[in-house]
């Protein structure tokens, strides 16, 4: 009771004033209420009393307050939340808001008189008045609930995070775990992993300067430590896991615990290992390689690629992708590629691609696709091959295979393919093409004479000479050795293939200048006609080939159109060609023997050797016919062995005979004198017959001064240290200089027939013959007119002091017997000993 105050007010303003419902229950109901219950239920305060108690609360919970009201000390005690608290009951609002939480009390109240006021007793009886309490609980249930859901979500995230959580003891035995921590290190649980009393720093690392460190950190400050290790799971396989650990001191510095997060980063440092060892591959092949986002944008480039185009990563890194030469393409070229790739996954092919101030350069380039799982197209690679050198060479190659590397001009392949084409093209407007084949004569010469290089430089000089005599539009072309083709196009009537060969002939006439030296090379040309003469590449060029041959062989002409006949000719000089190997072994070689005669006409002063060829079917060939044949072939140098070692067998045998003429002269084509065994052969000839070398004479002709002459002269004097004696035949008809008559030791000048035929008549003729019979007794030489053919030549020649003869006029050439005849009966001066 409050002192001052009257009892009963005193007791109601702090009944209806309390911060809680009150109430007395009697047989279940409510004899009181106090104010705050009403509050509590919202409802007006004169309805509570009679209501049952247990109808003010949920439904749910009425049957618990009905047990606590037949037995409070009992069930109170049941539905008290022990840890978590006192039971709360759900207290029904009369305005239907939500029920109020209330914790209750119910104190039993002994009621032992009418009147009395009820007081509390210790345990309840049937009769007893319940006083009963109820304080709210709403927030406190809140806060429990939110507790609850607050640690259900932690709990669901250690339960559920993929990362190992833990915490040890100091000791470092895991107290606590989650079930990824014992997944990773390969337990079947949490619980498994913290029964196995693992000790994490002594047992689980694998290296020991993990564990070092694990060991450092428990007795670090509490900062969280960071590191990747090795650790030994349950079935002692070996994995990498990143720890974010940390050491958990109380205020003493004591060690608490350490805890930590885990992470299985095996795939992940196996995924980093096959990045790193995937950009060392693509680093170390020579291949360029770039990536391309479905952007357009680069998204790697290797070295390699780096390096070809001359741009480095940051050029290119996250920059719209450049593979190739826009104005080397036609337009969206690289477009058409990626929707190329787009569609079919792969594009392979050439193209040109940029470098950094720098031509563009061909490169081989393959462009893939790179989809994702779903098969969208993620990337582009594309591989590059710089080609420029394989490109380089294949144009070297193309150049080898269809162009002469000497002169650079069309070879035979080219050449055919030219021909073919200008045939189609004179096939369709009606027009005709003609085809010089030319070949340099005595080429062989040169080459023997002044080396191979000599020659190639001729032979470069002669095409350049031969481009300037035609047209853009023809070829020239070099089918081999000294053999050239020329291809005229679109030819017009009349004799064009002539004019041209006029044109080569008087452009090649001109002296080469090659290594100090003058050199000569005519031409003979052979000219055939498309469609006139023949259709095809092969008939065109074999039958140019046969006129050119008919015009070498023929003395006169330099160049010669074809004719049908020559065809039939030119298989007859094949076939003598043929015939011709065979002479020499199958003897059917001779020698004629023709005098040369002394200013009286009758003393013989010597012979020349001249061959014949009997052939079996065509009876007896004159040089002429083949020598020219035996020159071209190489057939002379066995010939002219022949022919040295029979004259002077014969000589000896009319020596033995007394019957011999002075000398003998033996005729040396130049291709025989400049053969290396020569002056070896010519010793052997005299060392082999016996043979006096001052009765050998050596007729060789103007031509061979037109070779090596250093060599020449080196020869001629080697001959006249043996004593041989030499002789110019043909002597007027040559290119060569008249300077080497003072250089080479020469004996005697024939002067040619051509002068002495019409001497009498030709006043020039006699000019040359008076000049030359003057020049060679100026310089010491004998001269010895050929072909006199009558007495008038004769004293012609004798009138303008020319002593000695030879010709039709005293002897043809005779057999060795005739000629034996011939001179038993002639005078002859006593021989040469
Ligand atoms: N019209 C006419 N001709 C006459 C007269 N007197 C002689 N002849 C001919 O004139 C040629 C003279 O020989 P060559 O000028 O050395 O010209 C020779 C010579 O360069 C060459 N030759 C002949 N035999 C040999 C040989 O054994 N070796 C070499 N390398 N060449 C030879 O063949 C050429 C021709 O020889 P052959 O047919 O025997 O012709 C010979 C001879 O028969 C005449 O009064 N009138």
């Amino acid at each position: 009771m409050t002192p001052g105050l009257p009892s009963d007010i005193s007791n109601r303003v702090i009944l209806d004033h309390a911060d809680v419902g009150l109430a007395l229950v009697r047989d279940r109901r409510l004899v009181y209420a106090n104010a705050g219950l009403a509050r509590m239920t919202g409802g007006p305060r004169e309805a509570l009393p009679r209501q049952s108690l247990a109808d003010l609360f949920a439904e749910e919970d009425r049957c618990a307050i009905q047990a606590c009201l037949d037995d409070p000390e009992t069930h109170l005690a049941q539905t008290d939340g022990g840890d978590s608290g006192p039971a709360t009951f759900r207290l029904c609002r009369c305005d239907h808001a939500a029920p109020m939480h209330v914790w209750l009390r119910m104190v039993p109240m002994a009621n032992e008189a009418d009147g009395a006021a009820p007081v509390p007793r210790d345990t309840s009886r049937a009769s007893d008045i319940l006083l009963v309490t109820l304080i709210e609980a709403t927030q406190a249930v809140e806060m429990k609930r939110a507790l609850r859901d607050s640690e259900a979500r932690y709990r669901g995230l250690f339960e559920n995070a993929l990362e190992g959580i833990y915490q040890t003891t100091p000791e470092g035995h895991y107290v606590t775990a989650n079930p990824a921590l014992a997944r990773i290190y390969g337990f079947d649980s949490p619980e498994e992993l913290i029964a196995a009393r693992t000790d994490i720093a002594r047992q689980t690392y694998a290296d020991p300067k993990a564990r070092q460190r694990f060991i450092a950190l428990m007795e670090s400050a509490g900062v969280v430590e960071n590191f990747e290790a090795q650790i030994h799971r349950k079935d002692g396989s070996v994995i990498w896991i990143t720890e974010n650990a940390r050491c958990v001191r109380d205020q003493d510095g004591t060690v608490q615990f350490f805890e930590g997060t885990v992470q299985d980063i095996t795939e992940r440092r196996q995924a980093n290992a096959d990045l790193r060892l995937m950009a060392k591959v693509l680093n170390s092949v020579h291949e360029g390689i770039v990536i391309i986002d479905r952007d357009g944008l680069v998204w790697g480039a290797n070295e390699a690629y780096q390096r070809m185009t001359g741009h480095d990563a940051a050029d290119l890194l996250a920059r719209p992708a450049r593979l190739t030469t826009p104005e080397l393409h036609e337009p969206n070229f690289e477009e058409t590629v990626l929707a190329h790739v787009d569609q079919h996954g792969l594009w392979i092919g050439e193209a040109w691609a940029p470098r950094r101030k720098a031509a563009p350069f061909p490169m081989e380039m393959s462009v893939t696709a790179v989809r994702d799982r779903t098969g969208a197209l993620t990337h582009y690679v594309a591989a590059c091959t710089d080609i420029t050198k394989r490109k380089r060479d294949e144009e070297h190659i193309r150049f080898q295979a269809n162009y002469d590397m000497l002169t650079h001009l069309p070879n035979r392949y080219l050449i055919m393919d030219r021909l073919e084409q200008a045939i189609l093209k004179a096939q369709r407007d009606g027009t005709r093409v003609c085809v010089l084949f030319l070949d340099l004569d005595r080429f062989k010469n040169i080459n023997d004479s002044y080396g191979h290089a000599a020659g190639d430089e001729v032979l470069k000089l002669v095409a350049r000479r031969l481009r300037q005599v035609v047209r853009m539009s023809d070829t020239v072309g070099r089918l081999a050795g000294d053999e050239f083709i020329i291809v005229l196009t679109e030819v017009s009537d009349g004799d064009v293939g002539g004019q041209v060969a006029e044109k080569i002939t008087e452009v090649l006439s001109e002296a080469f200048q090659v290594l100090d030296a003058e050199l000569f090379c005519l031409p003979s040309i052979g000219i055939t006609y498309y469609p006139d003469q023949a259709e095809t590449v092969e008939t065109l060029l074999r039958n140019a080939d046969i006129a050119m041959y008919h015009a070498k062989h023929s003395g006169n002409d330099r160049y010669l159109t074809f004719s049908s006949d020559m065809a039939q000719r030119s298989v007859e000089l094949m076939n003598l060609e043929t015939d011709l190997r065979h002479a020499v072994n199958r003897e059917e070689l001779e020698l004629h023997y023709q005098p040369k005669v002394g200013g009286d006409g009758r003393t013989v002063v010597g012979c020349e050797a001249l061959i014949r060829w009997r052939h079996p079917r065509l009876g007896l060939v004159s040089p002429g016919d083949f020598i020219p044949l035996a020159e071209e072939s190489g057939l002379i140098i066995p010939i002219g062995r022949w022919t040295l070692a029979e004259a002077c067998r014969q000589f000896m045998e009319w020596r033995r005979h007394g019957i011999s003429p002075p000398s003998i002269s033996v005729n040396v084509s130049v291709r025989q004198f400049n053969d290396s065994q020569f002056l070896d052969n010519v010793r052997d000839v005299l060392d082999g017959t016996g043979m006096p070398a001052g009765c050998l004479d050596l007729e060789i002709t103007e031509s061979v001064m037109m070779g090596d002459v250093e060599r020449a002269v080196s020869a001629l004097n080697t001959l006249k240290a043996m004593g041989v004696t030499l002789s110019i035949d043909d002597f007027g008809t040559g290119y060569s200089s008249l300077n080497y008559l003072k250089t080479f030791p020469i004996d005697t000048l024939k002067i040619d027939q051509t002068f002495v035929r019409d001497v009498e008549h030709d006043t020039k003729d006699a000019a040359i013959i008076a000049t030359i019979v003057s020049l060679a007794k100026n310089l010491g030489f004998q001269v010895v007119a050929e072909g006199v053919e009558s007495r008038e030549q004769m004293d012609f020649l004798r009138s303008n002091d020319c002593s000695l003869f030879q010709g039709f006029w005293v002897s043809r050439p005779l057999p060795a017997t005739d000629f034996s005849i011939f001179l038993k009966n002639s005078a002859a001066p006593a021989p040469k000993s």
